[in-house]
């Protein structure tokens, strides 16, 4: 992982550097925070004003909601400006289309939340440079294997912790999100797939491979998939779906815009009924979504 120009953030956390981005340089108003560990962290962005928003303490109170699902066995039924807004994370590993919806979505007001920080394994790809040009904090995870900056999945959770991360949306991430992270992260990590899991998914179904073996099998029927994050590839409870016809004389890329276009409505719909806290596990570990028009229907 890599965050460079580290910005000592008030310290809520005396141990670890902000990498918030200021409009003026707070170097000299800030404490220094310097360590070793942290030295290596880079951080990439590209425009020159950054917003700086100290956020107070107040707002970072943060609750995993999942956990109050859980206890409370239902969902929320508090109005939505009753519900705290929730801090997200998303993974991205190449154009970041869906982080893009995402991030729009939360900017007008769909979705109840922020996205706090955006995590790549490519710190050149199109997701990186959109989180540059919206000031949006970038953390290179993995770093590459020949980096002499060795960064641990523990400093990775430590970096989202310091952001009062409440949930992680991985969109195009294509890397195996370590153990460490899933178990930091209970019930709180979901991934969205290009193809109706579990058909098509695993290890080596990703981008354009899993459209071309739809295409192959014949299937009539495809479509994105939205499940929670578990050690494997694609092997986590299902969450959302939505359905898109393969026609006759589909290419891939034909039947992958499809798809997509149906990702970005999904993602969002499931974004906001996680940050408005919709989510409730039925009593065989089933996760359904409460349906916000009609809470006495989930889907
Ligand atoms: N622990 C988990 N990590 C990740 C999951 C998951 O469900 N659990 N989902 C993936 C996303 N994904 C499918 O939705 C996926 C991504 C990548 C691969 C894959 O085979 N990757 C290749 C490497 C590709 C590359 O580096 O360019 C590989 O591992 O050999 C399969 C499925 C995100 N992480
Ligand atoms: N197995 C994971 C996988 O294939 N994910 C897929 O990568 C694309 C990323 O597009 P985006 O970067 O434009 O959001 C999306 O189609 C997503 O479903």
């Amino acid at each position: 992982m890599e965050i460079q120009n580290a910005i000592p953030r008030r310290s809520f956390h005396s141990a670890i550097p902000s990498i918030r981005i200021p409009k003026t340089n707070l170097f000299s108003k800030l404490p220094q925070i310097h360590s070793p560990k942290w030295a290596s962290l880079k951080i990439h962005y590209s425009s020159s004003s950054y917003s700086h928003t100290l956020i107070s303490k107040r707002n970072l109170q943060c609750r995993n909601s999942v956990d109050k699902v859980e206890y409370n066995k239902g969902v929320s039924d508090k109005p939505k400006a009753k519900i705290r807004r929730k801090n997200l994370a998303v993974f991205v590993s190449g154009g970041g289309s869906n982080f893009r919806s995402i991030y729009e979505a939360t900017l007008n007001g769909s979705v109840h939340g922020g996205v706090v920080v955006l995590v790549t394994n490519k710190h050149d790809c199109g997701g990186a440079e959109y989180a540059g040009d919206k000031s949006i904090p970038v953390i290179v995870f993995p770093g590459k294997k020949d980096s002499k900056e060795v960064f641990s999945t523990e400093d990775l959770v430590t970096a989202l912790r310091s952001y009062k991360v409440d949930f992680i949306l991985l969109a195009g991430y294509l890397k195996l999100i370590p153990v460490e992270l899933v178990r930091a992260y209970p019930k709180s990590i979901l991934n969205i797939h290009p193809s109706l899991l579990p058909a098509f998914g695993g290890k080596g179904y990703y981008g354009m491979k899993v459209h071309e073996a739809v295409i192959a099998s014949g299937a009539r029927y495809s479509g994105p998939t939205i499940h929670y994050v578990d050690e494997q590839y694609d092997t986590g409870r299902i969450l959302a779906q939505r359905v898109v016809p393969v026609l006759a004389k589909d290419t891939a890329q034909e039947l992958a815009s499809r798809v997509l276009h149906e990702e970005h409505k999904l993602y969002v719909d499931v974004a906001a009924a996680l940050c408005e806290e919709r989510i409730t596990w039925r009593e065989d570990g089933v996760p359904l979504i409460q349906s916000k028009e009609n809470p006495n229907e989930y889907w």
